[in-house]
């Protein structure tokens, strides 16, 4: 057990160093333990992908080597980004770094928040306060930021995107955007929202999936524009939960579009098409299936949060669907630990 003061340690999966190494060029994401494994698991997909030649495969062989050299030196090197950062980087808008206050919180992600914390509250009075956006995918919208909010976070975000401090990128799969531990946004503002207003909710929407048991996130900004990245791939997120708010600017496309769970293959179905509203956030579940549309015009950042409960996430790793091989990390590391989780019923996969 965790004791007070003592802060707790996090881990990670061994996996994140050899599967789901996202290859942009050929739209596929892969598992790497070398050269032979590689051309027998995915010889024929990279063939019918372009990559056909020796050339082509000796590139690819190269860059996983060199995404998996990266993995591994992730965490260390976030951290020393972190500390350079807080001790070199001059903030733009500092009062987004004052501890979270109610103001800053649209007042039906207070009411939410507050209803939810409440003694009696259950689901059915919950979804009364919330959009429910699809019942049978258990994704809801709310308002979470106020207008001003938005537009002081976006400030600081670009300015520290315009400075000349390492940044470090949200994942494989976008290259531009702000991992928010690394600009000490941690602290005074996502562990807050994490802790008193979106456990509460949470533990009512999903309590099968860790809703009440979170204890770590990795929260990130995703950036599209014309000329950078403009769409994203579909995926699952390393999490049990997800929040997923609009921050801005103007701009039309985007949408977000949502399949099955990627625990329970399913016949091809229509996807579900999710628009953003700026200042609300859209919940679903990690293991949602989903991806974003192509940027017709404008810029968009969302703020993401992946919400983790290592109750859940300690029996099985959401990548590589196995009891997790931990390797310790800095930080939340990817939101495992090693003490004995709670007892916990893990998503229902109906
Ligand atoms: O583009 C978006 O808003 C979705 C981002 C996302 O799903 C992710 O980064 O996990
Ligand atoms: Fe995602």
């Amino acid at each position: 057990m965790a004791t007070a003061g003592a802060p707790r340690r996090f881990c990670r999966c061994a996996c994140f160093c050899t599967e789901n190494l996202y290859v942009a060029r050929y739209g596929l994401h892969v598992r790497f333990r070398g050269e032979q494994q590689l051309r027998r698991d995915y010889g024929p997909i990279l063939r019918s992908r372009g990559c056909v030649s020796t050339e082509d495969f000796q590139q690819l062989l190269a860059e996983l080597e060199q995404e998996v050299d990266r993995r591994r030196r992730l965490g260390l090197e976030s951290a020393a980004r972190k500390a350079l950062i807080a001790s070199s980087y001059r903030l733009a808008r500092p009062e987004v770094y004052d501890s979270l206050q109610d103001a800053a919180l649209a007042p039906e992600f207070l009411a939410v928040a507050e209803y939810s914390a409440s003694a009696g509250a259950d689901l059915k009075g919950l979804l009364q306060r919330l959009e429910t956006v699809s019942e049978e995918k258990r994704i809801y919208r709310v308002p979470v930021f106020t207008a001003p909010f938005c537009q002081a976070l976006l400030e600081e975000l670009e300015h520290f995107e315009q400075s000349d401090m390492p940044k470090g990128r949200p994942n494989t799969m976008n290259t531009y955007g702000v991992l928010l531990h690394e600009l000490g946004l941690d602290e005074p503002l996502v562990t807050p929202l994490r802790e008193r207003f979106l456990q509460p909710l949470m533990a009512l929407l999903y309590p099968d999936c860790g809703g009440g048991q979170l204890d770590s996130h990795r929260a990130f900004v995703v950036k599209y524009a014309l000329g950078q990245d403009l769409e994203l791939g579909c995926h699952y997120d390393n999490a049990e939960l997800t929040l997923n708010v609009a921050l801005g600017k103007v701009f039309t496309g985007g949408a977000l579009y949502f399949g099955g769970l990627f625990q329970v293959p399913t016949a091809l179905t229509e996807p579900l098409e999710v628009e953003h509203v700026v200042g609300q956030g859209i919940l679903h579940r990690g293991g949602q299936l989903h991806g974003a549309r192509p940027l017709a015009t404008g810029e968009r950042w969302n703020l993401v949060i992946w919400l983790r409960a290592s109750a859940v996430r300690n029996r099985l790793c959401p990548m590589c669907c196995r009891e997790p091989d931990l390797v310790d990390d800095e930080g939340f590391g990817d939101g495992f630990t090693r003490e004995e989780p709670a007892t916990v019923d893990v998503c229902a996969l109906t």
